[in-house]
């Protein structure tokens, strides 16, 4: 896969004059794979998104789709016509939910259609967290690789999980499965609410697919030089030469 479509920039702002001016740092340069959330969406809305698609940006849409199985497989019936490329459902939302999500995706008859990432154990949650809070016991992986399973066997395209546990995901899943994990701090950055980090190259080494990059390129001086310096990092990783 290109080095490029392996770093996803989320496109965490309030307005989206903040999210276009972000994407002027990439004037000039191949056109970069974005992640949206709900914080922008709610405020932009589709056309913006649909826009941004059609002027050549990957879009990964995050809106961490979550509840019963017909409402959700309308969700994505409506957001399919977007043309967007990622889309993150919960995988705890359970069997009956994914399905119904994936035959919901495969109506689209024109274009590529949509992949559903669903999210396993988000990248903020601990050990302690899973298991006093949310009174889930086990650990993270054994929970991140059960939810990972279903996942798989519902129709899932892939996981949204900790670069520290893209390798276990595929071997128990498939080398195809999309390991997509945020939660990626280089080497000397604050996590910041993050808990379960890797650098970039570690996400690599582990088989990650795609990195989700969020504050330490968009909060740094240069972004620019921050994701440039993180393809750099991406290249070493995967052995090629600089
Ligand atoms: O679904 C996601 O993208 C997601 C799942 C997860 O477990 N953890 C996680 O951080 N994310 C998203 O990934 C991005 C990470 O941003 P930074 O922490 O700023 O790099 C945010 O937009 C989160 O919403």
């Amino acid at each position: 896969m290109e080095i490029q479509k392996q770093v996803i920039i989320a496109l965490d702002f309030p307005e989206k004059e903040q999210a276009e001016k972000m994407l002027t740092h990439w004037d000039g340069k191949e056109k970069p794979f974005i992640k949206v959330g709900y914080q922008l969406f709610y405020r932009v809305g589709p056309e913006w998104v649909a826009k941004r698609k059609e002027e050549g940006y990957s879009i990964f849409l995050d809106l961490k789709l979550h509840d019963i199985p017909n409402t959700v497989a309308k969700g994505v019936e409506s957001i399919c016509c977007l043309g967007v490329d990622f889309l993150t459902i919960h995988a705890s939302g359970g069997r009956q939910m994914i399905e119904a999500a994936r035959e919901a995706a495969e109506k689209k008859t024109s274009g590529e259609r949509i992949r559903l990432l669903a999210v396993t154990q988000l990248t903020s949650t601990d050990q302690s967290m899973l298991n006093d809070e949310l009174g889930i016991p086990g650990t993270i992986t054994d929970s991140v690789e059960r939810y990972a399973k279903l996942a798989y066997e519902s129709g899932a395209d892939g996981v949204i999980c900790s670069g520290q546990e893209a390798s276990l995901i595929k071997a128990a899943t498939s080398s195809h499965f999309l390991a997509v994990t945020p939660g990626i701090r280089p080497l000397g950055h604050d996590v910041q609410d993050q808990k379960r980090v890797v650098t970039p190259t570690a996400a690599i080494q582990n088989g990650a697919d795609h990195l989700v990059i969020g504050r330490p390129i968009t909060g740094a001086p240069s972004p620019i030089t921050a994701y440039e310096n993180i393809l750099s990092e991406i290249k070493q990783a995967r052995g090629l030469s600089l």
